[in-house]
């Protein structure tokens, strides 16, 4: 996958994609990020690439010209015959989630815009944008860290980028349900116990309990969740169980 960044600040990116799994999913080749510093394509003199909203308000408003030229220099360069999915991070977007992101994780190439002060000049979007993604209902100082998120949640996606079995286990087993608690060595942490059953190399009590789990914690925190999911017989008793009990 190709992903390239239109950004004011591409120093942003160093930290979190030239680390950790980001930074090896790149040494393997399984993804390709660039980022193009916005600033770079501003005609004037001074390297304006903001000015002041028509009809009077706060804040700067980030101007089409830079962008445009940008967004055409990075579609010239991943030469393509059909335009490429280029999103716009704000929070006006939709919602993003796992299931978004799994959708994302399949595209060939990805562009991200970056707005940054009061926003960018809506000609930008109505001409460039293909999707407007919000990683959350608050407001941010710029789309960089919205961008981090998302490229981060689809490049593990990536086959290849995480452990085979990490990488099954988000879509087979949570598969819309919180994940279940993790414990590791040692056994006993001031006084502090690992549940027993997980000590008992009996998977399929171990897969129950971590189901159970699952299902326990997704009731508390995000019953909406709970809604949509098709559950067995057990883990429906489960759930009526959990109903009675906070009558
Ligand atoms: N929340 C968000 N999800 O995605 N982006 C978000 C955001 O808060 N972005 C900041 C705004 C600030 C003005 C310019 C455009 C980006």
């Amino acid at each position: 996958m190709k992903v390239r960044i239109l950004t004011l600040f591409p120093e942003m990116f160093n930290g979190p994609f030239g680390t950790s799994i980001l930074k090896k999913a790149q040494e393997k080749e399984l993804i390709d990020i660039q980022c193009f510093n916005i600033r770079d394509f501003a005609l004037n003199k001074h390297k304006k690439v903001d000015d002041y909203p028509f009809g009077g308000g706060a804040g700067m408003v980030m101007t089409p010209q830079p962008i445009f030229d940008c967004h055409h220099h990075v579609t010239q360069m991943l030469n393509l015959n059909e335009p490429c999915k280029t999103i716009y991070l704000s929070p006006k977007g939709s919602t993003f989630t796992q299931e978004k992101a799994m959708e994302l994780a399949k595209e060939e190439q990805l562009i991200f815009l970056c707005g940054h002060y009061e926003g960018i000049d809506q000609r930008i979007i109505d001409e460039l944008v293909t999707d407007e993604i919000s990683i959350g209902d608050y407001v941010l100082t710029g789309g960089e860290l919205p961008a981090m998120v998302i490229v981060d949640a689809i490049t593990r996606l990536i086959p290849g980028v995480l452990s085979t079995e990490a990488s099954y286990e988000d879509e087979s087993f949570h598969c819309g349900l919180l994940e279940y608690p993790h414990y590791t060595r040692p056994r006993a942490f001031n006084g502090l116990e690992v549940p027993s059953v997980l000590l008992s190399g009996n998977h399929k009590d171990i897969d129950m309990w971590r189901r159970k789990q699952s299902i326990e914690l997704t009731f508390e925190r995000r019953p909406d969740l709970l809604k949509g999911l098709q559950l067995k017989k057990n883990e429906a008793q489960w759930v009526a169980e959990l109903s009675k009990k906070k009558e």
